[in-house]
């Protein structure tokens, strides 16, 4: 399956669209990244896919599913995970405890809840060591990667990324999206993500959109990308 935003427009307040006329696909078994300047609404688009805002114009897509008739609580029943920009561990709990808060959605499924430590630390070894301390007490790295497996717990084919780096120094985002790659080409999941690291973001996507003032401006494969546009990003971006 894969997911196509067409013609969405959308914003906070009535008459103020943020987002004009956008059209994304995220491709099945591909990573997808967008970029845009500060505030351009790429976080805004991840909000209106997930269904925290609704758009009043164009369709949102997931297969066969009109996502816009669904909230984000429906989401991990349609396969989708969200990994937000922030705010999303409980920094004062655990790693353990975050980890079992994860497995709130599938708590009937006594194998499957208690398999979930095991999962996570078995796909991000050094994640262990901090299994009994507090989760905030872990780098900014290491808790985006455990962001990224708590989202995995629900086996989702879709995930859709806001940020995956923001605020992580170099060598720990090369870390993380090398994680991403794994997901896409190992386990055949689609990613969806925003990006404002713009080179990294760029050289780890299948495909690349470019918005500027809410809308659509350039998109291509990496390939097509590297060999028509990539010495104009910095015009478009800063
Ligand atoms: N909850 C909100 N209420 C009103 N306006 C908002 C809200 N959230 C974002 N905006 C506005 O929407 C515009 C787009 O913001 P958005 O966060 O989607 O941009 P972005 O491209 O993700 O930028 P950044 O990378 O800086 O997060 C900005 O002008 C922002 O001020």
């Amino acid at each position: 399956m894969q997911l196509e935003v067409t013609g969405v427009s959308a914003g906070y307040q009535r008459d103020i669209d943020i987002l004009r006329e956008v059209s994304v696909i995220a491709r099945k078994g591909q990573l997808t990244t967008i970029i845009g300047a500060n505030g351009v609404g790429k976080s805004t688009l991840l909000k209106t896919i997930i269904g925290q805002l609704r758009p009043h114009k164009g369709t949102i897509r997931w297969g066969e599913t009109d996502l816009t008739r669904h909230g984000p609580h429906d989401l991990v029943g349609m396969g989708i995970a969200y990994v937000a920009q922030r705010h999303a561990l409980f920094p004062e709990m655990t790693v353990a405890e975050n980890i079992t808060m994860a497995t709130w959605s599938f708590r009937h499924d006594k194998a499957r809840s208690r398999g979930a430590a095991d999962q996570v630390f078995a796909r991000a070894p050094h994640l262990a060591e901090f299994a009994g301390k507090r989760a905030g007490l872990m780098s900014g790295g290491q808790q985006r990667l455990l962001q990224l497996e708590l989202a995995l717990l629900s086996d989702p084919q879709l995930m859709l990324i806001d940020e995956p780096t923001v605020g992580i120094d170099p060598k720990r985002a090369g870390q993380i999206y090398e994680h991403l790659r794994r997901i896409v080409a190992e386990e055949g999941r689609t990613i969806l993500m925003v990006d404002q690291n713009v080179i990294a973001g760029v050289d780890v996507a299948d495909y690349i959109y470019v918005l500027e003032l809410g809308g659509n401006k350039i998109e291509g494969s990496r390939a097509v990308f590297d060999a028509q546009y990539r010495d104009r990003i910095a015009d478009w971006l800063f």
